[in-house]
């Protein structure tokens, strides 16, 4: 069979995107998925999106994404707003979106040449000695750390993510150091890719809060710098905790292609 796919990127994470609103391809195809994100036999990507039909008829589309390991993986920030980005190119919406992914509904909207991605309420954030963890859609690890750029992320970030209290079902991990005012640099360690990635939405949102929890911004929209690329992040804090989070940034069709499996 030939598959024609698309190639989208958001700040560096990178994602193979297939319209499946006709059921081309099966959600259990692990195999596949995981051979199309390969970088030497395949496509190459951190992860791979379904844009399927909705089930809900108030949605636009429904959202699944897998890990580059193949498997189908909890909520990717940067891939919803590749998908958004994707939608809209197809034609399936004009400049606001509703879909239900596995974390559950998202609003989205393009403005001014950037996605504005609504992500999940944090109602919980957990402060330890040495990081924070919070769940964001996805699992995050969040720590600070001095001379970012010189970091040991894969293998400190490996470390992390399959130790305790993480082990098999691990954790993203997240090394943050404060630059000037709210904004702040981050390096994630990601789950499912099991390297570093040049960005990491949910990550970002995850770095965003934990900053504001931690008393390190008071503003409640904060800048994230990645190697990847500069995200924005707003929120509100409330009494149930952070509501009215936005994941802000570019998402950009870098090729169509065809492939044959
Ligand atoms: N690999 C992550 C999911 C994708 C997260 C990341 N790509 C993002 O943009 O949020 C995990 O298994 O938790």
């Amino acid at each position: 069979m030939t598959l024609t796919f698309y190639k989208y990127q958001g700040t560096g994470n990178d994602f193979v995107i297939i319209d499946n609103r006709e059921s081309i391809v099966s959600k259990n195809n692990t195999k596949l998925f995981a051979r199309l994100c390969d970088r030497k036999f395949g496509i190459g990507a951190d992860g791979l999106m379904l844009l399927e039909l909705p089930e809900d008829d108030k949605d636009d589309f429904t959202m699944v994404y897998f890990n580059a390991d193949g498997n189908e993986s909890s909520m990717c920030g940067n891939g919803g707003r590749c998908l958004v980005a994707f939608a809209a190119f197809l034609g399936v919406i004009e400049n606001k979106a509703i879909f239900t992914a596995i974390d559950g509904k998202h609003h989205a909207e393009i403005k001014d040449g950037l996605v504005y991605l609504q992500m999940q309420n944090v109602s919980e954030i957990e402060k330890y000695d040495s990081h924070l963890f919070l769940d964001t859609g996805s699992p995050h690890h969040v720590t600070m750390v001095e001379g970012l750029a010189s970091f040991d992320v894969e293998n400190i970030g490996r470390e992390i993510r399959n130790g305790a209290p993480y082990f098999d079902l691990g954790s993203n991990v997240n090394f943050v150091e404060k630059r000037n005012g709210n904004s702040f640099a981050v390096r994630t360690y990601e789950r499912g890719v099991e390297d570093e990635t040049l960005s990491c939405g949910t990550g970002v949102t995850a770095v965003a809060l934990s900053m504001h929890a931690m008393q390190l911004t008071d503003k409640e929209q904060v800048c994230i710098q990645t190697p990847g690329g500069e995200l924005k992040v707003t929120f509100t804090k409330g009494e149930n905790g952070y509501e009215n989070i936005f994941l802000i940034g570019p998402a950009e069709q870098v090729f169509k292609g065809e492939i044959k499996c």
